[in-house]
């Protein structure tokens, strides 16, 4: 009967979809356990209970830390014992860097150091896969096993919700069927689902490509903004237009759509780094007091897919070395880079300089 128990890897979608609408979790290591809810939805109710339990704090990443000149004691972590007049405005506005301008959160910080925070990274962690904001209010109980069975929570071990998340997820093609296109009558959609409930990624096959032959190839990561609503913020509905145009042309080719919308933050998380855009910061100083680093993107996914449909090697329609390397890192051979320079406005100039100067893009 144990195979219907669902794996830590399922429940590791249940973790996300509970996070993503307010619900709390429980990360527990045998020892030490952990109850940890987003401070971004968490409700005044809930907020009371867990202040019931014991000594609530709440955790964020360096990179938010930085912004609001707390000390991040734990590397890549700093973790803040709420005050104890701290309600959720002062929760979300320390988590959410929306009004840092107009209302500067100054402290008087009171940060914890010391004592293991494994669970702690590990709740941050799972914020970040479930795309609302990387920081984690939480509060240390006894027996986490049986308290989230006794409250109907999921429960995570901490050491392998890290080691899965760390270790990427597992694909598998659902299916696949024609798909006569403007740039192709030959055209072909496959999809491809994740073990572990996180989104699935589509590739675009034009033609018939020789499997023994570099493929022309677009790793292409989703833009809702940019390639469905005509943004002018940046330039991935022109590039992705271009590449299927180039692909159809050259009467075969691969596109693979990754669901990484906002390079891998979520639209919702993307559309708060506009706003901060909006305030004067660029697009790399945003992510970074949203909490994100600049790029949470996985790409050894487009590897995986390319692997599977039995590709070796491809000419990479980017201006993007990184995701060069990338593939080279995971086996499949970059026999060509090929430039992808379309759409620049008068609106996406200075994100294009910024990609340059920043993230390594070739002008
Ligand atoms: N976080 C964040 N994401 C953005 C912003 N502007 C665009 N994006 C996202 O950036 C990603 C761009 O993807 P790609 O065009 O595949 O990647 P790239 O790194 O620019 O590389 P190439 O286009 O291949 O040269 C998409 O996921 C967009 O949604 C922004 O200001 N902030
Ligand atoms: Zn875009």
């Amino acid at each position: 009967m144990n195979a219907l128990f669902p794996t830590t890897t399922e429940r590791l979608a249940r973790a996300r979809a509970d996070l993503r609408m307010g619900v709390a979790i429980v990360l527990t290591d045998g020892d030490q356990s952990l109850l940890a809810i987003g401070a971004e939805n968490v409700s005044a109710d809930r907020l009371d209970e867990m202040r019931a339990l014991g000594d609530v704090s709440l955790t964020l990443t360096a990179r938010r830390a930085e912004t609001l000149k707390i000390r991040a004691y734990d590397g890549d972590l700093a973790r803040l014992r709420l005050p104890s007049d701290a309600g959720v405005a002062w929760i979300r506005a320390t988590a959410d860097p929306a009004d840092d301008l107009l209302h500067p959160m100054k402290g008087p910080w009171s940060e914890l150091r010391g004592g293991d925070c494994q669970l702690a990274r590990a709740s941050v962690q799972l914020a970040k896969s479930a795309q609302i904001l990387p920081a984690m209010l939480c509060v240390p109980i006894e027996d986490g096993r049986g308290f989230a069975s006794a409250h109907d929570l999921t429960v995570l071990d901490g050491a392998a919700t890290e080691l899965l998340l760390k270790n990427g997820h597992i694909l598998t093609q659902v299916v696949h069927a024609r798909l006569p296109m403007t740039v192709s009558e030959a055209g072909r959609l496959h999809i491809f689902r994740t073990d572990d409930g996180s989104s699935e990624h589509y590739a675009v096959e034009i033609g018939s490509p020789d499997r023994d032959q570099p493929v022309l190839t677009r790793l292409h990561s989703a833009c809702f903004t940019g390639d469905v609503i005509g943004s002018l913020k940046c330039d991935c509905g022109p590039q992705l237009n271009a590449a299927l145009a180039a692909m159809g042309k050259n009467g075969a080719g691969i596109l693979l759509y990754l669901n990484q919308e906002g390079r891998g933050i979520g639209l919702a998380n993307k559309m708060r780094a506009y706003s901060l855009q909006d305030q004067g910061f660029d697009t790399v100083e945003a992510n970074h007091r949203l909490g994100f680093e600049d790029d949470e993107r996985d790409f050894r996914t487009g590897a995986e897919i390319l692997k599977k449909l039995g590709f070796k090697s491809v000419q990479l329609m980017t201006n993007n070395p990184n995701k060069v390397a990338k593939m080279e890192d995971m086996g499949v051979k970059v026999t060509e880079r090929v430039p992808l320079k379309v759409g620049e406005t008068e609106q996406n100039r200075a994100y294009l300089a910024t990609k340059a100067k920043k993230s390594g893009h070739l002008l």
